[in-house]
């Protein structure tokens, strides 16, 4: 029996892409009983088919025949799409979700960086998207496995204009239990833009140095580096509204500075692995409003730099 309570919090969850985010967010809510479904490409959907979904983490592994649906056979609508797509396959994503969106239904993206609320409001209506964003590390293995890769997993969602609605609570009621951590932002906006700033700065570090935080501040000059980096991300976004939050910037001056820390930035392991990366999304899109706000950001143009050679190097081996 479903009482009226438990009624009002039933969500449907498509989550698109069973990838390192998706499958493990996703994994964990089909894992805890909420109504989910994945969208896949057909290339996933044959692994999914053949081994289930499997996550190998220190917080308990999983293995789980989760429902999930193909683009072509996508006819319904959801109360809540996860987007967890890299950012390159978001136009493509969008088009496949666009059968999903109905007149409530909300649309939630976890991926890294900013530019792509504006992709999305613009297609969907600035009333659908909601923001979001995910702290963990994770990835693939070659077996198609989620390899979850230290303890942290939290995703953090909010209405983009801040404060609390119904739809950010049902959506947290909805997450609670499902074995992560999960967050309701009144103020999404200035968390997405700390989580930029220790992505790019992570990101800058790890790219640019071609190892682990550890390494870089074990490495002469290293420590000073990452403060710098931390330095003009910080700067960037504080010329864009972000008001300095001293724990916080306190907290990322400690992580990416630990001699011990053997954290990589998802780049750096896309990067790593001969992949595709989001240098654009991560590092271009800030170096651009550094030049509109007129600001010297050495180190992160050196960062964009090297990615940018990264993947021409990329596709030349391609062709
Ligand atoms: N991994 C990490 O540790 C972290 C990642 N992030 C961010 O999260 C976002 C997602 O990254 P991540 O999960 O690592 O990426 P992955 O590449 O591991 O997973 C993305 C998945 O999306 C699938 N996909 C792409 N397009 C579509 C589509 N149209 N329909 C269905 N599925 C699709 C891909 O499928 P296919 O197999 O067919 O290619 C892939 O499996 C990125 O923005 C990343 O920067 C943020 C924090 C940490
Ligand atoms: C900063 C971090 C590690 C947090 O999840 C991340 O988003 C990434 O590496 O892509």
């Amino acid at each position: 029996m479903v009482d009226s309570h438990q009624k009002e919090i039933i969500m449907r969850i498509l989550v698109v892409g069973a990838g390192a985010t998706g499958g493990y967010f996703g994994g964990r809510l089909a894992q805890a009983g909420r109504d989910v479904t994945f969208l896949v490409r057909p290339g996933r959907a044959k692994t999914l088919e053949q081994q289930g979904l499997q996550i190998l983490s220190p917080q308990g592994n999983l293995t789980l025949h989760p429902q999930w649906v193909t683009a072509d056979k996508l006819n319904q609508t959801y109360d809540l799409i996860l987007l967890t797509v890299k950012a390159f396959y978001l136009e493509q994503a969008m088009s496949d979700i666009a059968p999903a969106v109905g007149s409530d239904t909300v649309v939630m993206p976890i991926l890294n960086g900013f530019r792509h609320l504006e992709t999305l409001t613009a297609r969907f209506g600035a009333a659908a998207v909601i923001g979001g964003l995910c702290k963990i590390a994770s990835t693939l293995d070659e077996q198609g496995r989620v390899v979850h890769l230290n303890d942290l997993h939290l995703i953090a969602y909010g209405e983009l204009a801040g404060g609390r609605s119904d739809r950010i609570i049902q959506i947290e009621q909805t997450f609670q239990g499902a074995g992560f951590t999960t967050h309701a932002s009144d103020d999404i906006i200035s968390e997405m833009w700390e989580k930029w700033i220790l992505l790019a700065s992570l990101g800058t570090i790890t790219c640019l140095m071609r190892g682990t935080i550890g390494q870089t501040a074990r490495a002469d000059g290293g420590e000073a580096f990452a403060l710098a980096v931390i330095e003009e991300i910080t700067s960037i976004l504080e010329a864009q509204g972000y008001r300095r939050n001293q724990p916080f910037l306190n907290q990322t001056r400690g992580m990416l500075t630990d001699k011990n820390s053997t954290m990589t930035s998802s780049m750096y392991r896309d990067m790593i692995g001969g992949n595709p990366v989001e240098a654009d999304q991560i590092l271009g899109d800030l170096a651009r409003l550094a030049d509109k706000a007129g600001l010297s950001t050495p180190l992160l143009a050196a960062a964009r730099t090297h990615m940018s050679v990264y993947q021409q190097s990329r596709a030349a081996d391609d062709a």
